[in-house]
């Protein structure tokens, strides 16, 4: 029972640690990374608060050291789905009867250890397993999953205060709560806040969640799972399953109490699943929400009049920070003929000069991409470039499997406007650039429109202001998170809602308040105090 009507604290952004040398983050963070290293850990599953072993290890690696393994991880299959939606569901009627304070309590606590204790941990976690520097580090896992509890819990107070009109005599109110049924979560490998959000927003909402992280992100999902028990969470509210998708997802998504999915992951992966769940219409109790925000093929597009000096170093860090493995990743880039030697030696400059290897030596501006499978794809358009005759290859081009999964940043040029690398995702270290005559502005935005499927992330650079205008109308819909004269990278959380349309999801704005609006199902409650007692009305006479 709620005897106040509680105002949460006011949100502000986190701000991001240097790790300057001789900061005493550095040290600390150097200190967490070390024992980490030093150790190998086991990974449960984790069931109504229970740790569940099932013998079927799969292997936590760092990629820039593909042969040390952090941890072993436990997968489950059918019979672990069918005891986490099991535990879902029991643990659902007590978490949505909390007062929602207490849940919101759940979620700024788990703000606090991360800002605090936990920190280091799940910075360096993040590093060692998913190979981010200590800045991608810092900004993912730490900063951003902070904002997304502190911000979540405030646009939920914003939610719970949407509430109708009452004409005289009634008293209208909205009741929000949460789907009916259990929520399922599958998170990408790319951001450990993702993989702390998925799961979180819904449960902030009074929902109770399956959560599938993925593999190659299991190491620093585990310590998020422990960080949300530390914080309070219930036994059973979020069910922690890992697994290979089909295994796990496959139960999932035949079990009539699916409410919804909060999916971040290739397009192909939501495609599919938006198809199972299709198939499988007659099967459910109600419409499960179908939140994905899947995959991406950003541009930058400069106009004859932007700087290119801002230009060139927006297209590195757009480009290959986190080795290109953000969703919203400069992968491709419209040049103007006029701008294009400037451009070209700063970037075959600069993109030589890039420091990439072990990400515990701070001095790396890049580690490795994330497995074989990436490793592989990287190489083979890498080949494609080197060996075609539309295309030729600036700067970068070596990949080297030896140690890590290691892919230089790679610059392509290329005359063909349809050239493959303009078109499909890569997710990795490979911007391919197309120089156009710089009086065809206005049919090269057009070019940019309609050359990918994608409309994640795209930036134009411009000094021109009826320039900034043409690329912002002709551009409307190829980008769900627009810039200008910024790189197309680093959305933080309640200043750049981010997701984007067409096959780069249904766009429903992580860090937000729309994204909460789709884990609840309004109930309308209309009260009249005093009834009609005559069925007849004054018109009858
Ligand atoms: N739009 C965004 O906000 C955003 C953010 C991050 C990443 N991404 C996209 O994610 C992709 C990279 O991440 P990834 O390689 O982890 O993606 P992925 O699609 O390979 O995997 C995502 C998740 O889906 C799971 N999965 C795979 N098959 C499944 C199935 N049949 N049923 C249920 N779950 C299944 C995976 O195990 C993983 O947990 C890129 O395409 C990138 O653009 C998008
Ligand atoms: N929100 C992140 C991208 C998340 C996808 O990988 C950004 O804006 O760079």
């Amino acid at each position: 029972m709620s005897l106040a009507i509680s105002k949460v604290p006011v949100p502000v952004n986190e701000p991001v640690k240097s790790y300057a040398p001789g900061s005493p983050e550095r040290a600390s963070l150097q200190a967490r990374l070390k024992e980490l290293s030093a150790s190998k850990i086991d990974m449960p599953l984790v069931i109504a608060g229970k740790d569940v072993r099932t013998g079927r290890l799969g292997q936590a690696t760092m990629p820039h050291r593909h042969k040390h393994v952090l941890g072993d991880f436990h997968q489950g299959g059918a019979t672990e789905v069918r005891s986490a939606i099991d535990a879902a569901l029991r643990a659902q009627k007590d978490w949505a009867a909390l007062p929602w304070e207490a849940r919101a309590s759940v979620f700024l606590k788990a703000a606090d250890l991360l800002a605090g204790p936990y920190r280091d941990t799940l910075n360096a976690a993040t590093m060692l397993g998913q190979s981010k520097t200590c800045h991608q580090a810092e900004i993912d896992s730490a900063c951003e999953l902070i904002d997304f509890f502190r911000f979540n819990v405030a646009f939920y107070e914003q939610l719970l205060r949407e509430q109708p009109q009452s004409s005289p005599g009634m008293w209208n109110r909205l009741e929000h709560r949460p789907l009916e049924g259990f929520v399922f979560a599958v998170s990408p490998f790319n951001f450990t806040s993702i993989a702390g959000n998925l799961p979180t927003a819904p449960a902030l909402c009074g929902n109770t969640v399956v959560w599938k992280p993925a593999s190659t992100a299991v190491y620093s999902a585990h310590f998020l799972m422990q960080l949300f028990r530390e914080a309070g969470l219930p036994d059973g509210v979020i069910n922690l399953v890992s697994g290979s998708g089909g295994d796990v997802g496959d139960p999932v998504l035949n079990d009539p109490h699916l409410a919804g999915i909060h999916f971040t992951g290739s397009t192909k992966v939501f495609h599919q699943m938006w198809r199972t769940v299709g198939g499988n219409i007659d099967k459910y109790r109600g419409y499960p929400r179908l939140v994905g925000e899947t995959g991406g093929k950003d541009f930058v597009i400069a106009h004859a009049s932007a700087d290119p000096v801002a230009l060139a170093t927006a297209l590195i860090r757009g480009a290959f920070e986190y080795q290109g493995q953000k969703c919203s990743a400069a992968s491709r880039a419209y040049i103007p003929s006029n701008l294009w030697p400037t451009v070209r030696d700063a970037l075959a400059a600069q993109v030589e000069g890039i420091r990439m290897g072990d990400v515990a030596d701070f001095s790396n501006f890049m580690g490795a991409v994330i497995d074989g499978a990436s490793f592989r794809t990287q190489k083979a358009a890498i080949d494609e470039a080197k060996s075609a005759s539309d295309a030729e290859i600036l700067v970068g081009g070596t990949c080297d499997d030896r140690e890590g999964w290691f892919v230089r940043p790679t610059v392509i040029v290329t005359k063909n406007p349809a050239y493959r690398t303009l078109c499909e995702e890569l997710f990795g270290p490979v911007l391919t650039v197309h120089v156009y005559d710089e009086a065809k502005w206005l049919e090269t935005l057009d070019l940019v429109d309609s050359t990918s499927p994608y409309a994640l992330t795209g930036a134009v650079f411009a000094q021109d202001r009826y320039a900034i205008e043409q690329g912002l109308q002709r551009l409307r819909n190829a980008a769900g998170n627009f810039y200008i004269n910024d790189k197309p990278t680093g959305a933080v959380v309640g200043q750049q809602p981010f997701g984007g349309a067409r096959a780069s999801g249904t766009n429903d704005k992580a860090g937000s308040i729309l994204n909460l609006l789709r884990w609840i199902s309004p109930r309308s409650i209309k009260e009249t105090f005093v009834p009609a007692t005559d069925y007849r009305y004054p018109f009858m006479g």
